[in-house]
């Protein structure tokens, strides 16, 4: 008997189907952002750093240099994920061989990544950019106390909503346009209200013309702190959730952006009530908002737990957001997406009717036993069963193909 086929009679025991599993995992579409291949550097054709208090560290070779590299580098790493996915697009990512400042970009500079999405199958999301440019050395952009930097900001982020406008159009698939500001003060504030009330305004500025939301689905980020903005982040977590509410868009919750006792997996139901839906940043932050690649641990596993048990998958847009430059940037983009793959897939696979009565019935330890007993289960053949029928490799033979592009791609250097 194959192994996957003990594995449909291990979990059948269970009542889990297996195949109901598989087929809901298929379904579900992961975002994979673009910064990952190029260490968050973009192609706008001037240097320097990140900036707003992110920043990619390391020095393995095969960054991204320029878009058709990007591009190649996401072609393979789709063909090793399985499942059709999407491409979160930054503004900074033009492709284009003019040089427009942030307040003047168009469709025109992103409509190659919109032509190339359509041959690979792929949906496209997008984000401002509002970091790596001068108008934000301050760490202040749409909070800023002087009016043109605001209104430098806020024809940014028009811009952009409008971009993602048209790309969702294109696409015929709403784009998930998010908006993350850097903006805070090393140390602490005096007028907290007035950043506050300024940003405010600068959104609803920005956000004003309207769109339809079958094209264009606005999402913003909150933020605990950066390095740089130590004191006080203005767009806060309390900030955004009361403006995502007000204005109906879509909460963004990165997992590095709260306190590093918090799981957001907790918040997912509580927000659920509030907004029709959420858009995740997954990541792993490390003593900070270090953006480390996902592992598949406890942290991914509650979140994923949270949406199949909250039945929040179809109102969740699923973003990943990491970097790390010490490693090759394909592999880390294939680990990642497999990962919350492997931890969604666990989810799908909880028997989460018996686990609910249990809890319902204040039966604790039964649910204990259960959740504990159900970790033995053997979620390896299934995963593999998965890949086979995706066509994408598993195990060594990934290793070995992951291995292969890097070492095709390491003339590139830095
Ligand atoms: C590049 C992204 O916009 C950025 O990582 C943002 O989402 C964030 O999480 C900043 O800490
Ligand atoms: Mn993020």
């Amino acid at each position: 008997m194959s192994e996957y086929k003990n594995a449909v009679d291990a979990f059948a025991a269970w009542d889990v189907d297996t195949e109901a599993a598989l087929a809901r995992l298929k379904s579900i579409p992961i975002s994979m952002h673009c910064w990952q291949g190029d260490d968050v550097v973009g192609f706008e054709k001037k240097s320097g750093s990140s900036g707003g208090g992110i920043q990619a560290t390391g020095n393995h070779p095969g960054r991204a240099r320029t878009p058709d590299e990007l591009r190649a580098d996401l072609e393979f790493s789709y063909s090793m994920i399985p499942g059709n996915h999407r491409l979160n697009l930054h503004a900074m990512y033009l492709d284009s061989d003019e040089t427009p400042d942030r307040d003047a970009i168009e469709y025109k500079h992103f409509e190659t990544w919109v032509e190339w999405a359509k041959t690979q199958n792929i949906g496209l999301d997008f984000n401002p950019t509002f970091f790596a440019h001068a108008k934000a050395d301050d760490n202040l952009t749409l909070s800023h106390p002087d009016q043109s930097i605001r209104d430098f900001w806020i024809e940014h982020g028009k811009r952009s909503r409008d971009i993602a406008a048209q790309i969702g159009r294109e696409m015929g698939s709403a784009c998930v346009n998010n908006i993350w500001v850097p903006d805070g003060y090393k140390d602490t504030p005096v007028d907290r209200l007035a950043a506050r009330k300024r940003l405010e305004a600068s959104l609803d500025a920005m956000t004003e013309p309207s769109h339809d939301k079958a094209h264009l689905l606005d999402a913003v980020e909150s933020k605990l702190f950066g390095i740089g903005v130590e004191a006080c982040t203005v767009g806060s977590h309390e900030f955004y959730l009361g403006y995502a509410i007000r204005k109906q868009m879509l909460l963004c919750l990165d997992m590095g952006h709260f306190h590093p006792t918090e799981n957001i997996a907790d918040k997912l139901s509580a927000v659920s009530l509030s907004l029709d839906r959420i858009l995740l940043h997954v990541s792993r932050p490390m003593r900070w908002d270090s953006d480390h690649v996902i592992l598949l641990n406890d942290d991914i596993l509650a979140v994923a737990q949270e949406l199949v048990s909250a039945d929040m998958l179809e109102r969740t847009s699923i973003g990943l957001d990491f970097f790390d430059a010490t490693i090759s940037r394909t592999a880390a983009w294939v680990i990642g997406t497999r990962n919350m793959q492997k931890a969604l897939l666990r989810a799908l696979l909880q028997p989460l009717k018996q686990l609910k009565k249990a809890e319902a019935g204040l039966d604790f330890t039964s649910r204990l036993m259960i959740t504990e007993e159900m970790k033995d289960l053997p979620y390896g053949a299934v995963w593999s069963e998965f890949c086979n029928r995706m066509d994408v490799p598993n195990g060594l033979q990934l290793i070995r193909d992951l291995d292969a592009y890097q070492a095709s791609v390491t003339e590139r250097g830095m």
